[in-house]
């Protein structure tokens, strides 16, 4: 695996450079695209504390003697920060984050981007946005092993961590947990609110109680236009887990996620009844 080392993550900032058209680019996609990101936020007015005063167990000495109080990390304030962005597919998931992740770098914050190594769609060396903006990241099967992967002193010294295509991961919840509450890291996240069904998809949900802000995306519509908030399967395959991009998948307004998704279930219901019942003259197949 090619995976960055945690240095070439921490020197971004040089690896930013050849990237900067393209983050123009993105930048003025973000503000001029006819996407409109709804936020839905618990806006957390962070009192700005002198470093003295932000130990979480400070914080922590103010929660009910019950539950755990984890011991502050050497050094480190332990107030962290959660964001989440959600949204389907082709919503600008991708292009939030890595703007949040490069307007971190700008402002000399040390980042690491983390997606699953499940999706190899761009190889796994780089988290890619459907529009070609990418950033180099580590593509691991849980996030659990950031730590290991990275070594303890590069993981303490971390100040924010990105993490794209969440819904695929099973300890997102722990892992958020720990790095805010306990380990002081900034984490923004983004993923699929939503599968192909519009079922809640991994634990994107579950992390929503534990969140500073959340971002809710939509796209447009492929088949009219207006505002998306559902990804259509076009495939008929059934797993909740497929990779794929426009080839498989297109985002779809209500209207059309009703009726495409009755198309599809039709049609394969027809195809399972041919399947039982192969073409003869007795049903031929204008009956359908
Ligand atoms: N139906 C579509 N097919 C392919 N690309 C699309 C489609 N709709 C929007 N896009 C592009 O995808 C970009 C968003 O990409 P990205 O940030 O990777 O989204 P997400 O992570 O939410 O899937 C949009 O700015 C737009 O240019
Ligand atoms: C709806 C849906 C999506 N997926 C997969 C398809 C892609 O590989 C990712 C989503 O990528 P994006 O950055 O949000 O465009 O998830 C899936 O496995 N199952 C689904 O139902």
């Amino acid at each position: 695996m090619t995976s960055p080392t945690f240095h070439s993550l921490f020197s971004m900032k040089s690896l930013f450079l050849p990237l900067l058209p393209l983050q123009i680019r993105y930048f003025q996609l973000f503000h001029s695209h006819p996407m409109n990101p709804k936020i839905i936020s618990n806006q957390c007015h962070h009192l700005r504390l002198k470093p003295s005063q932000t130990s979480c167990s400070r914080s922590y000495a103010t929660m009910p003697s019950k539950g755990p109080v984890l011991p502050a990390a050497e050094g480190r304030s332990l107030c962290g920060e959660i964001h989440v962005i959600i949204g389907p597919m082709f919503a600008g998931k991708t292009t939030a984050l890595l703007r949040r992740i490069q307007l971190a770098v700008d402002s000399g914050r040390r980042v690491a981007i983390i997606k699953s190594d499940k999706d190899n769609r761009y190889g796994l060396d780089s988290v890619v946005s459907h529009d070609g903006a990418k950033m180099p990241c580590f593509a691991v099967p849980e996030l659990s092993v950031l730590r290991s992967k990275m070594g303890d002193e590069d993981y303490n010294m971390l100040d924010v961590i990105g993490i794209d295509e969440a819904q695929f991961f099973e300890d997102l919840y722990d892992f958020c947990h720990i790095a805010a509450d306990h380990d002081g890291k900034t984490v923004i996240v983004a993923g699929l609110d939503g599968d192909y069904l519009r079922r809640k998809f991994g634990s994107v949900l579950d992390i929503i109680p534990l969140a500073d802000s959340v971002t809710k995306l939509n796209s447009r519509c492929e088949l009219c236009g207006r505002p998306a908030f559902f990804t259509l399967r076009k495939s008929d395959q059934t797993e909740t887990e497929l990779i794929g991009g426009a080839d498989v998948y297109m985002p779809v307004c209500r209207r059309h996620y009703i009726s495409g998704q009755a198309v599809i279930e039709s049609t394969r219901f027809i195809l399972e009844a041919k399947k039982i019942e192969p073409y003869s003259e007795a049903a031929p197949l204008s009956n359908f």
